[in-house]
């Protein structure tokens, strides 16, 4: 089976015209303009299986978008190869458009001011599809996201939430094998997002559609995706599954305790001595958190505590969320960091 999507080398390099600064500036910029190169994709490379769903992730101006654009055919990469469903995008365009299916959370698909269905029949014509596939797609689509009302108002009518679900329609009516989410919770509240994913989980598991998307919404790729790539500056930081970038990255495991009893702390670091890395802090009413590193068994943790007869009230066990796991690969710096994690999978 081919991949979905294949990336080899790729890279986007944008010219930008440079203001220099003042009166004089800008008047020496109307006669003799500069440029500067702003690289926003540096050379990446990763292949997609059908059927996945991949979450491609970074902080702003990571190029994300720019190699979303680039494989959706928008942009036409400055060097390297790109296949996505066996189609080069920037050149078999029309054919191609018809294997993906494609939203932008910032800009909208649907025509501002008809009705959400007439821009769905002018979609059916843009993508040829027949009439019988329409329908049944249509009912489907309208059934699974709830926009049976909607139908007839127009787009500026619409909340963040119908209009988003009504664009996932319309880049799903041509029936796409890959879709491509560019930010598609972005606004949303907790309801919305929450039915959204459970949208796309269901889209996957019946359709086999590949999904990839950018988020910066971490629950986003909780809910919905096995792999993570990591992209920082232009670059891939990491490529694997979510499991092992929590593992990984995780500053160990945390446990808090109450205690019934005053207990002090260089009492409690006795007991945790031998354990390497295990820290304690002092927390507030008589509790206490202990730190272990990854490598420490929890249970091995737990048991010194356990069994040297502190009054213990209250366990509880505290996982690192995502959230912080990313953050903390940020803090610590993506060129060092990243040697440590490119090659993951
Ligand atoms: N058309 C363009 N012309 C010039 N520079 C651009 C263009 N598009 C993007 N860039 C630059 O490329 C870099 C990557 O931008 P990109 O939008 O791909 O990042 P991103 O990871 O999607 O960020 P965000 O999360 O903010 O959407 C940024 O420095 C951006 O300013």
């Amino acid at each position: 089976m081919q991949p979905a999507i294949e990336v080899h080398e790729l890279r986007k390099t944008f010219k930008v015209q440079r203001n220099r600064e003042g009166l004089a500036g800008a008047l020496r910029d109307l006669f003799r303009r500069e440029y500067v190169e702003v690289t926003a994709v540096k050379d990446i490379s990763f292949t997609i299986p059908q059927g996945e769903i991949c979450g491609y992730i970074g902080e702003n101006g990571a190029g994300k978008s720019t190699t979303i654009k680039m494989l959706a055919g928008i942009l036409v990469p400055t060097s390297g190869t790109v296949r996505v469903a066996g189609y080069v995008p920037w050149r078999e365009r029309e054919r191609f458009v018809r294997n993906i299916g494609v939203v932008f959370g910032q800009r909208s698909q649907l025509w501002w001011d008809i009705g959400v269905i007439e821009s769905f029949r002018l979609l059916r014509k843009v993508y040829r599809v027949p009439m019988a596939d329409y329908r049944r797609r249509l009912d489907e689509l309208v059934e699974r996201l709830q926009l049976g009302d909607l139908l007839n108002r127009p787009v500026r009518k619409l909340s963040l939430g119908q209009r988003m679900r009504c664009e996932l329609v319309a880049s799903l009516l041509h029936n796409p094998s890959i879709l491509f989410l560019d930010e598609p919770t972005i606004g949303l509240d907790i309801v919305v997002k929450t039915e959204i994913r459970e949208f796309l989980i269901r889209l996957n598991r019946e359709h086999g559609t590949t999904i990839l998307l950018t988020t910066h919404d971490l629950q986003d790729i909780e809910a919905l995706c096995s792999r993570v790539i990591m992209l920082d500056d232009g670059r891939i930081i990491y490529d694997g599954g979510l499991d092992e970038l929590k593992t990984r990255w995780s500053r160990g495991r945390e446990i808090r305790l109450q205690f019934g009893r005053a207990v002090s702390l260089e009492r409690l670091a006795q007991l945790t001595a031998d354990l390497p890395g295990a820290s304690w802090q002092a927390g507030e009413d008589m509790t206490a958190v202990l730190r272990v590193p990854a490598e420490v068994n929890l249970s091995d943790a737990l048991a010194r505590v356990v069994g040297s007869g502190v009054d213990i009230r209250d366990i509880k066990f505290m996982e690192t969320s995502t959230d912080e796991i990313v953050r903390e690969i940020y803090k610590s710096g993506s060129a060092s960091g990243a040697e440590r994690l490119v090659g993951a999978t």
